[in-house]
């Protein structure tokens, strides 16, 4: 188990620039095994998927050359071999369901381990990934422990419509899409950033791909792909997770940012906590005048209220972070996760700190904030942002606190305490059993 030690109650301040994107980088990850050719890859996180990810190339006997620190990997998959008794796919993170086209498409067959879960955020379904595959002319057999996939090579052409705007499934229809034989068009697409990102990656390697960051996406199959030099962006979640923390602490936080197109939406929920933020030449920065304060609506008698769904809404990962804002901010605001229906019960460990929070249904809870709050020892569950949420509480807090269970973070933000203590936290890992 790893916790995290703080002594809360100092104002972070300073500059940072924030890594890529997780659920960008591990569909790109994937994507390379549908080429042959080199492919570089620049700003690539250390993060345990990744660490995953490049274990499962090796033991399929792809050549992996990554320089963390250097940011930098070469990967190739030209000597690669797949055999469905042997290899498992990467276990407790979702994303190793973006491994299965590119199988299908090199050898014909594939498995989904029952575990391909990550965040225990609620239901995390395969169906619609399985659907996609069928459409694509693959047939599936159940076994014991997951779901064995055959297909003919090339795939054939799909139209799908979805049932929701899944990120995961958006990306797996354009990767079997890419080599299939003719014209794929998928309906009610997810448009996430990480996907838009996906998908121009993918041109980068030939795909062709119209309608990217809309809700159709329309792929006309090649017949190879080749190599190419990526650079990623910067992930927007380490962006807001370091501009919520400088306003949380009473500090002040900029973050690069290339992409400030993004967050119109993002701006107005910090808003709505009494934070301002700011984009000038390339960088983010939170101002908060005096203490946090939840702004009042006009409407009389509602409460103020943040609500994440898809793309284009506030996507619900950021919504932890904005829910521990709402327990430092004088005023009530109802959070709303309008996509999973498990990921708001870890509501409850708030009340350690002294905090109110009220979960009013599996989708919504109420927080009722500026509290005085007490320094506490929290577990958190198995959900990235929420391990970020409660260490952001424990750093607003004066005295010591501890976040067991914290692992999670390694998942997607490389060197965070280092980055933290940068700022002038006072943070730390503890390693037990
Ligand atoms: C590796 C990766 O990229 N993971 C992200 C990806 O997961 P992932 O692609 O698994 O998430 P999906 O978009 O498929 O949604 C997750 C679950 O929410 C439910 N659902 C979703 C949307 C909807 O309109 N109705 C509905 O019921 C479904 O049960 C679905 O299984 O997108 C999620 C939603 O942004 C993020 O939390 C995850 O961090
Ligand atoms: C929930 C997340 O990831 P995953 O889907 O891999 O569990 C996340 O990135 O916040």
């Amino acid at each position: 188990m790893s916790d995290l030690i703080v002594h809360g109650g100092k104002p972070l301040t300073g500059r940072l620039v924030p890594s890529a994107n997780k659920n960008a980088v591990l569909p790109i990850l994937c994507a390379t095994l549908l080429t042959r050719e080199p492919v570089r890859l620049r700003g690539v996180p250390e993060i345990t998927d990744v660490r995953k990810i490049l274990e499962i190339f090796r033991s399929l006997g792809s050549r992996v050359d990554v320089d963390f620190r250097a940011g930098t990997l070469e990967v190739q998959h030209d000597a690669t071999r797949f055999d469905e008794r042997e290899h498992r796919l990467p276990e407790e993170m979702r994303s190793s369901i973006l491994l299965v086209p590119p199988l299908l498409a090199r050898f014909g067959v594939a498995r989904i381990e029952d575990d391909v879960k990550g965040c225990s955020l609620g239901m995390r379904e395969i169906d619609p990934h399985v659907e996609v595959m069928q459409h694509f002319g693959a047939s599936v057999e159940r076994t014991d422990d997951g779901l064995v996939l055959r297909s003919p090579r090339p795939l054939g052409a799909s139209q799908h419509w979805l049932d929701y705007a899944s990120v995961t499934t958006t990306e797996n229809f354009v990767l079997c899409a890419a080599l299939a034989s003719g014209r794929s068009v998928l309906m009610n697409a997810a448009s996430e950033p990480h996907v838009q990102e996906f998908c121009r990656f993918m041109q980068q390697l030939g795909a062709r791909i119209e309608g990217i960051g809309t809700s159709r996406l329309e792929v006309t199959g090649v017949e190879r792909l080749g190599g190419t030099d990526f650079t990623f962006a910067e992930d927007f979640h380490e962006i807001v997770t370091f501009l919520a923390l400088g306003a949380i602490t009473g500090g002040s936080v900029s973050v690069r940012n290339s992409a400030p197109q993004q967050f119109p939406l993002i701006d107005r929920t910090f808003a709505k906590f009494g934070v301002q933020v700011r984009h000038e030449d390339g960088w983010s920065s939170a101002e908060t005048a005096g203490r946090l304060k939840v702004r009042e609506p006009f409407t009389r008698n509602i409460l103020q209220k943040v609500e994440a769904a898809p793309w284009p809404y506030l996507p619900v990962d950021l919504l932890p972070i904005f829910v521990a804002l709402g327990v430092q901010a004088e005023g009530s605001v109802m959070f709303w996760n309008k996509v999973y229906d498990g990921a708001m019960g870890w509501t409850a460990e708030l009340s350690k700190f002294g905090a109110h929070a009220f979960l009013s249904d599996p989708h919504r809870v109420i927080t009722f904030g500026g509290k005085p709050l007490v320094p506490a020892s929290v577990e958190s569950p198995y959900i990235i942002r929420v391990a970020i949420a409660l260490l952001m509480l424990a750093a607003s807090i004066p005295g010591h606190s501890v976040i067991r269970n914290a692992a999670p973070i390694r998942r997607a933000h490389p060197r965070f305490v280092e980055n933290l203590v940068g700022l002038g936290a006072e943070i730390e890992w503890r390693e037990g059993d």
